[in-house]
């Protein structure tokens, strides 16, 4: 991969999450960007501790230079039944090892208020990997409907296009967090790359492959050896695949590295009510309706449809071992 002269600013939307942990460690890896900020939503685990997370993660990455801005502890529509998927990623969302409360602390502006300032502050040069539910997003376009024309690109995993889901047959979980929001980041014009579960369940990283990450002594393959057992247990037990997928790594490299998948164009909505809540549905353009549809007159995103899986699973390992 050739590195850019200026490695591209990213900001992490996270809710770690062992995957997120592996994300963030993949990305502090890679000199093709910079990572000016994280910032925390609910999904994994509540945000709160979403933050303590995300400070504690720095910390074991030796990056506490880089801030971390709480983001909602609500839903866009002030929802506070949240779905918290501590059955994945354990209780405390990093595999139930219980370390130490991080010394650092969270800045003072929201996750919305953040990242507003920062694509202000590098018009079109920011781009946004979201990895939980789009509350954070939804916030920063309500706040500054400009966000939408200066974020650079907004990269999320999210959706489950032509495929079940992962929530139920219908949803992938971090639309399901929040399928207000999803609608409102979909429909808002940002320049958009939604990566979804169609595409991230091709991405599996092994029990060979972890065995190697074990026997390997780079730091941050140590730490996320020791983390994997609850995600590797709850793959076992619900798919049957030999290994855990890559949903938040794979994101972040088609942020950092946008030839690994390949996409479609067109306009995604989400439904927010009923029994297929959180259903993403994209129209290809391919047909003309010659009425009025929920779809018409709404800006187009990007949906990935084909990733260079081996490609994936070999940076992320690559990256992990060489810390
Ligand atoms: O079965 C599941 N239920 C809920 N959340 C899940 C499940 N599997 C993975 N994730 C989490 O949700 C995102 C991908 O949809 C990933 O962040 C993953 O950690």
């Amino acid at each position: 991969m050739a590195i850019p002269a200026e490695p591209k600013k990213i900001i992490i939307d996270t809710d770690p999450g062992i995957d997120d942990a592996m994300a963030i460690f993949v990305a502090l890896r890679s000199p093709e960007v910079e990572v000016i900020g994280l910032t925390t939503i609910y999904g994994n685990v509540y945000t709160t501790l979403a933050t303590r997370n995300a400070l504690h993660l720095l910390e074991v990455a030796g990056r506490t230079d880089i801030p971390v801005a709480e983001g909602s502890h609500v839903t866009i529509t002030k929802g506070t039944k949240l779905r918290i998927a501590d059955f994945v990623h354990g209780a405390d969302g990093l595999g139930n090892q219980n370390f130490p409360p991080p010394q650092g602390k969270k800045i003072d502006k929201s996750a919305a208020e953040f990242l507003v300032e920062q694509a202000n502050l590098y018009p079109g040069k920011v781009t946004v990997v979201a990895l939980g539910p789009l509350t954070n997003i939804a916030l920063a376009l309500e706040l500054d409907p400009s966000f939408a024309k200066n974020v650079g690109q907004v990269v999320l995993l999210g959706g489950a296009f032509a495929v079940n889901g992962n929530v139920n047959p219908a949803a992938e979980a971090n639309i399901f967090g929040d399928p207000d929001a999803a609608d409102i980041v979909f429909t808002s014009g940002a320049d958009i790359l939604a990566v979804g579960i169609n595409v991230t369940h091709q991405v599996v990283l092994t029990d060979a492959d972890r065995e190697k990450l074990e026997n390997s002594s780079g730091k941050f393959a140590q730490y996320l050896c020791k983390i994997l057992n609850v995600y590797f247990a709850y793959h076992h037990e619900a798919y049957s695949t030999k290994g855990v997928y890559l949903h938040d790594p794979a994101a972040i490299l088609a942020a950092i590295n946008p030839s690994l998948v390949t996409y479609t164009e067109g306009v995604v909505r989400v439904q927010i009510t009923g029994i297929t809540r959180g259903l993403t549905v994209l129209y290809n353009k391919q047909k003309r309706f010659g009425e009025v549809t929920e779809w018409s007159d709404k800006p187009t995103v990007k949906v990935a449809v084909t990733v260079d899986a081996p490609a994936i699973v070999k940076l992320v390992m690559d990256r992990l071992m060489d810390s």
